[in-house]
């Protein structure tokens, strides 16, 4: 049997769009520096993964042969991933030994800390990777270490920790001050930092010039180096030939009949909407967001979910005809990176966040759960990129509002320090992934532990 010396990662995100993207593209970021990358994903999510930069392995989620939409309760399907994923990552590590290809590494989705445990079982290292902002991973670390009790109250003054801005009530990640909302979900974000003390690296979807201070401000708990962001080659740095997407959909982008309608259109004059692959409006918010689109001055560009479209008031896609494309599902970095886009009505989710800085869009923040109305505040406030949509007191943003913060960014006096913000975080974001930025740098010392670690095997 021959041996390789070839330093191997086993790379396992969570199945979904949010982070089988970010993790992917890390992976094909360590592919083009000479690392043999593994995806190791769900049975149902490898259909889906067109990349040839890396290889795909399954994983069980013990939902092989059905939707994992019909896992029942959340808590059933991350307790089942947990075991069966555990089961089949052995099974992977063993094979690669026997096969003369050792994994080097695991890195894996920090929800999955399991898979650190046995990546240790099996004397490989492992790196866990964070898939949100340094500030939301800052805040959940002060959970870990204490110093933030559950449920967070901010209703008599902001939260204050050094290295954050203060975090009004409507900036702490959803499930900290309403813990009961999703608790599988806060109980699998809290779990991140479980066992993190035994990971060789952790990593971040952020860069130093964006979040050097959040970071900073949770080394203690959480010594993450900054990777990010992780946004295909072609969109920032451009060294990684052919590395023009992420390489994995969920679902059919619709992206030809979405350029060549873009095309027609003159220079910023396009507002994209996305609510990225979780979201799911209500009928009233999605009622609200068509009145504004239709109102407003520009073109628009909706991504609305097959399962959403029925939300859509009756009539609105006839009504709207040569003014607006609606579409199932596209490729948003395309749609940002097309010069007609001005402006982009996001639900802040984090990779959608960095894809909006780092092609330098301005944005329409419309957070609905989780991290995303941490993300909102920075957007808005802290690097002054967009205009958040403010909510009335049923949670609501009112299409007056909506019309307003369309207008802002696509027509208003602000529009221009926006624009110039975003063209400054792009360049910033360039500079982090290009050769000896920051990033890369970080990245370029985990590749040569990785080779040491190989040839330590070796000998
Ligand atoms: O038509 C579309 C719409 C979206 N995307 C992509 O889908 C991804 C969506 O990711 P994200 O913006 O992070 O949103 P979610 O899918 O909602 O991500 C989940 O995971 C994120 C990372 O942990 C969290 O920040 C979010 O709150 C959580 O909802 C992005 O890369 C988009 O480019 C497409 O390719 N085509």
């Amino acid at each position: 049997m021959e041996k390789s010396n070839q330093a191997h990662v086993i790379v396992i995100p969570y199945p979904s769009q949010g982070h089988i993207n970010p993790l992917l593209q890390f992976a094909k970021r360590l592919a083009a520096k000479g690392v043999r990358a593994t995806l190791a994903t769900t049975v149902n999510t490898m259909q889906s993964i067109t990349s040839a930069a890396v290889a795909v392995e399954p994983i069980s989620d013990g939902f092989d042969d059905t939707d994992f939409a019909k896992a029942g309760k959340e808590g059933d399907y991350l307790s089942s991933i947990r075991d069966h994923g555990s089961k089949s990552l052995a099974r992977l590590l063993d094979g690669y030994r026997a096969a003369g290809s050792p994994v080097t590494c695991v890195i894996y989705d920090a929800f999955f800390p399991w898979a650190l445990d046995v990546a240790l079982r099996h004397g490989a290292m492992g790196a866990a990777f964070f898939t949100n902002s340094a500030a939301v991973c800052a805040i959940f670390s002060h959970i870990r270490s204490g110093t933030l009790t559950l449920p967070v109250n901010v209703d008599d003054a902001p939260l204050v920790f050094p290295g954050l801005p203060p975090l009004n009530a409507c900036d702490v990640p959803t499930f900290l001050r309403n813990p009961n909302s999703y608790p599988a979900y806060l109980a699998m974000k809290l779990s991140q930092f479980s066992n993190l003390d035994e990971a060789d690296y952790v990593f971040a979807n952020t860069f130093h010039q964006l979040e050097r201070q959040e970071a900073k401000s949770a080394e203690k708990n959480w010594p993450a180096k900054l990777v990010g962001p992780m946004v295909p080659s072609a969109y920032l740095d451009g060294r990684i030939e052919g590395d023009k997407g992420y390489g994995a959909s969920l679902w059919k982008p619709l992206s030809e009949q979405c350029a060549a309608w873009l095309n027609t259109k003159p220079r910023e004059s396009v507002i994209y909407i996305s609510f990225g692959s979780m979201v799911s409006l209500t009928a009233k918010q999605t009622e609200e967001m068509a009145w504004a689109v239709k109102s407003s001055a520009s073109y628009f560009l909706w991504v609305v979910r097959e399962t959403e479209r029925e939300k859509l008031p009756a009539g609105f896609t006839e009504s709207v005809k040569g003014k607006g494309l609606i579409v199932s599902w596209c490729n948003q970095l395309e749609m940002l990176a097309h010069p007609a886009v001005g402006c982009f009505v996001t639900h802040c989710g984090w990779n959608s966040t960095l894809e909006g800085l780092a092609l330098g869009v301005p944005m329409v923040a419309l957070p609905q759960w989780s991290d995303q109305v941490t993300d909102a505040k920075f957007i808005e406030e802290i690097w002054g990129v967009g205009v958040r949509a403010k909510e009335d007191e049923f949670g609501v943003a009112g299409r007056e509002e909506l019309l307003y913060c369309l207008r802002e960014v696509m027509e208003g006096e602000s529009r221009v320090k926006m624009r110039s913000n975003a063209r400054k975080w792009r360049e910033m974001a360039i500079e982090a992934t290009d050769e000896g930025g920051t990033s890369d740098t970080a990245i370029n010392e985990f590749v040569m532990k990785l080779k040491v670690a190989t040839t330590a095997v070796e000998i």
